[in-house]
């Protein structure tokens, strides 16, 4: 029964030795050993009212709770009258820190079941509050730091995590944290929150999850100024000794967890992003979300907005606004797409146009990073938004600049006067630093507009009509695609992973909700979409030799579902993922896997 299982669960956990049973046992005088009651009350292990009468007797915590006895449905119910009391969303965010420290379960129970309320308070928008004041509410560890101090020794702090079967690592090094900035060591906020939504959406199993913040300082003199701030106090690490110290601390993932072990980046500044990811991308299993998760739903809407206004992607003109990991990222994995459709690069580029704090990027141009030059036009240069709009007349405006209200009513009603469905795209993070809010670009385009935004914005109503913005952010790729290379155990992920999930996500929203402008999914279906990516992305793995995984498996949806927490049964504490992990591997190389042409077919 229920309990027998629980509590030779609890012994589990606690790895008692004998000795300690020998000395419990003559301390209390009892027939069955006792485990510490900072165990049984561990935030892991903790059911709160839910323990029954009898766990509660023989785990010797009778006493410690009110008579009254919980269903987890229940528990979740008192959370969500707590959760809704908090007046203001950070309010929320530190109610919801202090439940996972004393109850995990049923934690991520809650948010499981409560996505709409929960994702704009422990994700964007409100993690970036939390973050801009991290040292005020630091209340303990929910992380590893791993400082510039500790060069040479970083193996040394990996094992100093108490969790042993870490299977995904979601790291930053804080520099830009959402549309932020420089947030240094608070950055651990942003990879606590990403990590929570692989077990909150994708159920993988929180002790598998190790969020890491690179401390190597902050060049924010306002935090390096400020009493409370947590981190090294001193300039940013930069140079050879950066590039070490990345370094070590991937050869230090994989010989302490091994080699499958998934490493997600997460808000680097765009130049460390994009040399880190073309450093490791074909030799460890890894990913960063900023250029490629981002590109995967930036694709997706875009796939969606061909279907709406039935124009083929390479006849849109697009303005990316935002030269940086995002909008490179999605310029990036478009032409792939493109290319994918048998269109040569220089037909492809022809359409796309970059816009930068400099303005257009052109000919004359001398400061042009190499992501950014395929798409350089030899035109006369052009220093303001309003007027770049103006004169290509793009069907598709793209903004991932952290400059709030960028798109202006002048531009917004140009959209709306060249395009029947002008495509609008407002990426940047948190809601303050959006390009335009869903009212601005619904009204100003007397409601025509495709409009997504990064940041979740209520609906409005035009017209007495009433439209929901779709939320274009990469919460609706990594989850699944981090469920899909951590359940096949990828080798290593390939940029055809994110064409695969922007395909899958694309098929997501139905096309009722596609014509009346919604072209993401809702954060309800946020779960769904996971699964799904995660599916298609770990079949992709294995059929392309990719998966470690063997023998692999005859249905991958089913290997992948027999594997995740269980989030609903109170009951069951531990449920190990099923099949066997591979032996740790010393390894210093990484896999040296050359990029392919690897043809797909959807
Ligand atoms: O975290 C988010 O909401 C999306 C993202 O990666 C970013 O803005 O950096
Ligand atoms: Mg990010």
């Amino acid at each position: 029964m229920a309990f027998s299982k629980f509590y030779f669960a609890v012994q589990q956990r606690l790895h008692l030795s004998q000795n300690q049973n020998t000395a419990n046992k003559s301390r209390h005088h009892h027939d069955i050993v006792r485990p510490p009651v900072t165990t049984v009350l561990d935030a892991k292990n903790n059911k709160g009212l839910n323990f029954t009468i009898e766990e509660r007797q023989s785990l010797q915590v009778h006493g410690l709770f009110p008579a009254a006895f919980r269903t987890m449905q229940e528990q979740v119910f008192a959370v969500a009258a707590n959760f809704h009391a908090r007046a203001t969303k950070i309010g929320r965010y530190r109610y919801l820190r202090s439940l996972r420290k004393r109850h995990e379960r049923l934690y991520f129970r809650f948010l499981s079941e409560h996505l709409e309320d929960v994702l704009p308070v422990i994700y964007t928008p409100t993690v970036g509050v939390a973050c801009t004041i991290f040292g005020m509410i630091y209340r303990g560890p929910m992380g590893l730091y791993v400082t510039k101090n500790d060069r040479g020794h970083v193996a040394e702090v990996l094992r100093n995590w108490p969790e042993p079967d870490i299977k995904a690592v979601c790291v930053t090094d804080g520099e830009r944290i959402l549309g932020l900035g420089d947030l240094g060591a608070n950055g651990m906020g942003i990879t606590v929150g990403k990590l929570e939504l692989y077990t909150a959406l994708s159920c993988v199993p929180p002790h598998h999850l190790l969020p890491v913040c690179l401390d190597v300082g902050t060049n924010n003199e306002e935090l390096l100024a400020d009493p409370m701030y947590i981190g090294t106090r001193d300039k940013r690490l930069r140079g050879k000794k950066y590039d070490e110290l990345v370094d070590e601390f991937m050869q230090a993932v994989v010989q302490t967890w091994g080699r499958r072990t998934l490493i997600h980046f997460e808000d680097f500044a765009t130049p460390n992003a994009f040399k880190l990811i073309e450093r490791y991308q074909h030799k460890y299993c890894c990913f960063n979300d900023d250029i490629q998760g981002t590109a995967a739903v930036g694709l997706a809407g875009l796939l969606a907005v061909e279907r709406v206004t039935k124009k083929k992607l390479d006849k849109h003109v697009i303005v990316f606004a935002g030269a940086g990991s995002a909008a490179m990222g999605v310029a990036g994995l478009l032409v792939k797409e493109l290319k994918s459709r048998k269109l040569d690069e220089k037909q492809i580029a022809k359409n796309i146009y970059v816009f930068d704090q400099n303005g257009l990027i052109v000919k004359s141009r001398t400061d042009v990073a190499p992501p950014i030059q395929p798409y350089v036009k030899d035109m006369p240069h052009i220093k303001a938004l309003d007027e770049v709009v103006e004169k290509v007349k793009p069907s598709i405006l793209i903004g991932a600049t952290s400059m709030t209200g960028l798109f202006s009513e002048k531009i917004l009603r140009c959209m709306a006067a060249n395009n029947e469905r002008p495509a609008i795209f407002a990426f940047s993070n948190p809601t303050s630093k959006a390009e335009c809010t869903a009212e601005q670009a619904y009204n100003f385009t007397e409601g025509r507009a495709l409009f997504s935004a990064g940041s979740p914005f209520p609906p409005v109503t035009v017209n007495g009509k009433r439209l929901t913005p779709g939320q274009a952010n990469n919460c609706f790729a990594f989850p699944g695609i981090g469920l899909g290379a951590m359940a096949a155990y990828a080798k290593t992920i390939p940029d055809e992973i994110f064409l695969v999930a922007a395909h899958t996500l694309a098929g997501y929203p139905e096309e009722e909700a596609m014509a009346s402008g919604r072209i993401y999914p809702k954060a309800t279906e946020a779960k769904d979409v996971a699964l799904t990516i995660a599916v298609a992305v770990a079949q992709y793995l294995f059929d392309n030799d990719l998966a470690q995984v063997y023998p692999v498996p005859e249905n991958v949806c089913e290997f992948i579902v027999a594997n995740l927490y269980e989030l609903c049964n109170g009951d069951s504490l531990v449920v190990p993922w099923k099949y066997p992990d591979l032996p740790t591997v010393p390894f210093t190389e990484g896999y040296n896997i050359p990029p392919k042409d690897i043809k797909i077919s959807f």
